[in-house]
């Protein structure tokens, strides 16, 4: 069992290798949105909730060098905003509402979905577009309705959530180390302490 999820993984990372300008191209429009002053948003269920905020997280805070802060939202922490719009006008609404609320024009929205189809992920991009802010998906399986929807569709094609739940925090680490290394710069590239 072991052996078997190990080798998996490893199958799934190694297929990344096929999608480098992808991402490295989703990087680079990630940190010019941060250098023109715009922000990240990020959403996603479950485990992509987790991720969403993991990666909100690199960015206001640090990931692996000394910087200021820059700006990020997971929009699956504020439990009053969810609670709230879940209530009043239904889960698939969570996201695009704070999308409308908190979006501006030159934001982007990264939508993370295993299965490319959860709802309130798809009204959120909807709302983006709308906004004309530009959106990425980090999906899963065949990209499902969102990889027709963003405007760039990163897709790990494995059928399996949790291979795929791994390689997106890999691809979001990539991520991280590829704006966090244009936002420093070559002259303050310092490691940080811990
Ligand atoms: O972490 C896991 C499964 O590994 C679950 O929490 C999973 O994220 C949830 O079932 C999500 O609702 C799946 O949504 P999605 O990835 O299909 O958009
Ligand atoms: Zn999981």
């Amino acid at each position: 069992m072991l052996d078997t999820m190990i080798d998996a993984h490893i199958r799934c990372l190694q297929g990344l290798k096929s999608m480098a300008s992808g991402l490295e191209n989703a990087g680079a429009a990630m940190l010019q949105c941060l250098l023109g002053g715009g922000k990240l948003m990020i959403c996603g269920n479950g485990g992509s909730a987790s991720d969403a905020q993991h990666f909100a997280a690199e960015i206001v805070g640090r990931f692996e060098k000394e910087r200021r802060a820059y700006p990020a939202v997971a929009l699956s922490t504020d439990t009053s905003i969810l609670t709230a719009v879940g209530n009043d006008y239904g889960y698939d609404e969570v996201f695009a509402r704070q999308v409308e609320g908190l979006g501006r024009p030159g934001d982007i929205l990264i939508g993370i979905s295993t299965s490319g189809g959860s709802e309130n992920v798809v009204r959120a991009v909807q709302c983006a577009r709308g906004m004309s802010m530009p959106t990425i998906g980090l999906l899963g399986k065949d990209g499902g309705v969102l990889k027709e929807l963003v405007d760039r569709a990163i897709v790990v094609e494995n059928d399996t959530t949790a291979r795929i739940q791994e390689a997106h925090i890999f691809i979001l680490h990539y991520w991280a180390g590829l704006i966090e290394r244009g936002l420093i710069g070559d002259g303050e590239n310092r490691e940080s302490a811990s």
